[in-house]
């Protein structure tokens, strides 16, 4: 078997590939051509979220793939998330998200962002304060949007529920009241931002981690990152396949978006990183966090603490 048809065993038993497409930034056009590509290719896990405002062409992409007989439904794994505009109204955002999508179930729904936004703010997903900030009810408990998800999978409307973006402290209060635990946390992880605290805790808890802007998102700038260069030269690889790879070492689903079909393609290339290599990668992101020039790629201006040790 190839690696990149590698799959994990989430905590509720169903499995999840480990590779998936990433759809954020990815224009309706764009979206729709590389969703197919991505199936066509092989991928068989769709990431995508209410707020990427592309789930209507994420949901064209599959059904166009399904028509075309290239795979069932029930051999994809979709994600999708709630915007925190919904964070009080969370089966309203799942079932906003299913309509846009064409589909009668997700098999994965993930709390976005810890967070509430205005949800009768001045903007249906970004609302602002007339000082230009975020327009964010700070008086709202994550918890309480848990106890919502947690509600779903027995509706049929998703096989499981988890979190993003949650860091320690969030989890351990999540936790402290939660009945489901959460079956995935998906967080930025690259070797500049391995978050290794949150990736040790979740393993522990049995959250599968699930690594996002693997790439360092826009512009892929961890392909010039030194041991990244060094690793891929000796393996006769790309720089994409060692930082891709880097997740797949770690026990991590990754997830890669590209809207081009050879990148969508290559991003296929997966292969087992030699342990000195893991190791290298792993020192190269203890030491960059030890000197505190870790580096946060997505880091939207929230203006809430969020409980991670870099405080953007
Ligand atoms: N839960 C959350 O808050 C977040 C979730 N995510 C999820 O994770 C996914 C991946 O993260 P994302 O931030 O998009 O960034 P990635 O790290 O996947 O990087 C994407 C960038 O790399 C380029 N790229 C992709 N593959 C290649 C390649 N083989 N060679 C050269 N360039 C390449 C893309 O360009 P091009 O498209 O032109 O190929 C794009 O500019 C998202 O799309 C989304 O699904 C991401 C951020 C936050
Ligand atoms: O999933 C991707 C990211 O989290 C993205 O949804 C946010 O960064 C959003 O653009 C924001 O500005 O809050």
């Amino acid at each position: 078997m190839a690696l990149a048809d590698k799959r994990y065993k989430l905590n509720t038993g169903a499995e999840i590939p480990a590779l998936g497409l990433g759809t954020w930034q990815s224009t309706p056009e764009e979206t729709q051509r590389a969703v197919y590509h991505a199936i066509k290719v092989g991928y068989r896990h769709i990431d995508t979220a209410l707020a990427y405002s592309n789930e209507v062409d994420v949901g064209k992409g599959i059904k166009a793939a399904i028509d075309d007989g290239l795979v069932k439904r029930e051999d994809l794994f979709v994600t999708t998330k709630l915007w925190c505009v919904y964070a009080n109204r969370v089966e309203e955002g799942l079932d906003t998200s299913l309509k846009a999508l064409g589909l009668d179930y997700v098999d994965l729904y993930l709390v976005h962002w810890p967070v509430r936004m205005n949800e009768n703010g001045n903007h249906p997903l970004f609302p602002k304060l007339p000082d230009g900030t975020r327009d964010i009810i700070h008086s709202h408990n994550h918890i309480s949007t848990w106890k919502a998800m947690e509600k779903l999978p027995s509706t049929g409307k998703v096989k499981a529920v988890g979190v993003s973006n949650y860091s320690v402290p969030y989890l351990k209060a999540l936790l402290a009241e939660a009945s489901i635990v959460p079956a995935a946390n998906q967080i930025e992880n690259h070797p500049q931002l391995a978050q290794q605290e949150i990736v040790d805790f979740c393993q522990e808890k049995g959250i599968l981690i699930e690594a996002y802007s693997p790439l360092g998102s826009t512009g892929s700038p961890l392909f010039t990152a030194e041991p990244v260069v060094e690793i891929a030269k000796k393996m006769g690889v790309s720089p994409a396949t060692v930082l891709l790879s880097w997740h797949l070492a770690r026990g991590s689903v990754v997830l890669a978006k590209s809207i081009n079909p050879d990148r969508i393609t290559a991003n296929r290339e997966l292969v087992d990183l030699d342990a000195e290599d893991v190791v290298l990668l792993q020192k190269y992101a203890d030491d960059l966090k030890a000197s505190g020039k870790s580096k946060r790629y997505v880091a939207p201006p929230f203006g809430v603490d969020m409980g991670f040790p870099d405080k953007w």
